[in-house]
């Protein structure tokens, strides 16, 4: 039987990877899917402008939305200051068991709560379950198609407060043309478009940066 392309990747960092080491957890990861087998981890150049926000937001609580292997939650915890948590949501059981075992290679387990199920079950439910008043920060890197309605969702939910940032991957290549429109069209954003390419690659995609405004 084959191995599927998120063992792949965890069988790479477990072999060149430094345990407890995050900054080689993703370096090893994006060689491998630069120079091995594309996959679609927000990567190495839409990864530095992700970066820059985390850092400029100091979020004490964030959320992902789009686990897969575990490469941007890697990223993100390794930023983020002392007692402050990333919630990241995967809906794939077979991408949650691999993000896991990355998440635990890179020692940032402390940091991060992996949740699995879809987002639609699990956003009306966050605050009661993790004692939760917003986030500061949301990352959404799910299915492209649900970075509208699950914005909305976040909204109804009160997990949006004055000066709560989305960031979104991909909203160019596959795209999100109604979340853009939302976000761009809206009173209750300010937003802000970071042109990139799609990681590994030498096509356009882009990072739309959103602050609501309540
Ligand atoms: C509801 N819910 N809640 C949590 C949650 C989590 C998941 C999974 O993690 C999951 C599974 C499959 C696809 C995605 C979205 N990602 C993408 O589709 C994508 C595509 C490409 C690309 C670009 C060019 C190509 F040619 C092919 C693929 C580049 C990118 O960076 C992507 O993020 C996310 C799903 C639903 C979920
Ligand atoms: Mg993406």
């Amino acid at each position: 039987y084959g191995s599927t392309r998120p063992e792949r990747i965890l069988a790479e960092v477990k072999r060149k990877a430094t345990r407890g080491d995050a900054r080689s957890v993703v370096d090893t990861i994006d060689q491998y899917c630069r120079h091995q087998e594309w996959a679609m981890n927000v990567g190495d150049e839409k990864g530095t402008i992700l970066d820059s926000i985390v850092c400029e937001v100091k979020p004490r609580a964030m959320l992902e939305l789009g686990t897969y292997c575990g490469y941007s939650a890697v990223r993100i915890a390794s930023l983020l200051p002392p007692n402050s948590r990333l919630i990241t949501m995967e809906f794939n059981p077979v991408f949650a068991a691999i993000a896991r075992q990355v998440i635990a290679w890179a020692g940032v387990e402390d940091k991060v709560v992996l949740i699995e199920g879809p987002s639609g079950d699990w956003i009306p439910k966050m605050k009661k379950e993790f004692g939760l008043t917003s986030f500061d920060l949301v990352f959404l890197d799910h299915w492209k198609d649900c970075y509208l309605p699950d914005t909305k969702l976040m909204e109804e939910c009160g997990l949006l407060r004055t000066g709560s940032i989305l960031v979104a991957d991909n909203v160019i290549c596959p795209g999100a043309p109604d979340y853009l429109e939302y976000v761009r069209g809206s009173p209750r954003y300010e937003s802000k478009y970071f042109r990139s390419h799609l990681e590994y690659t030498r096509v356009e995609d882009g990072i739309e940066k959103s602050v609501f405004l309540g």
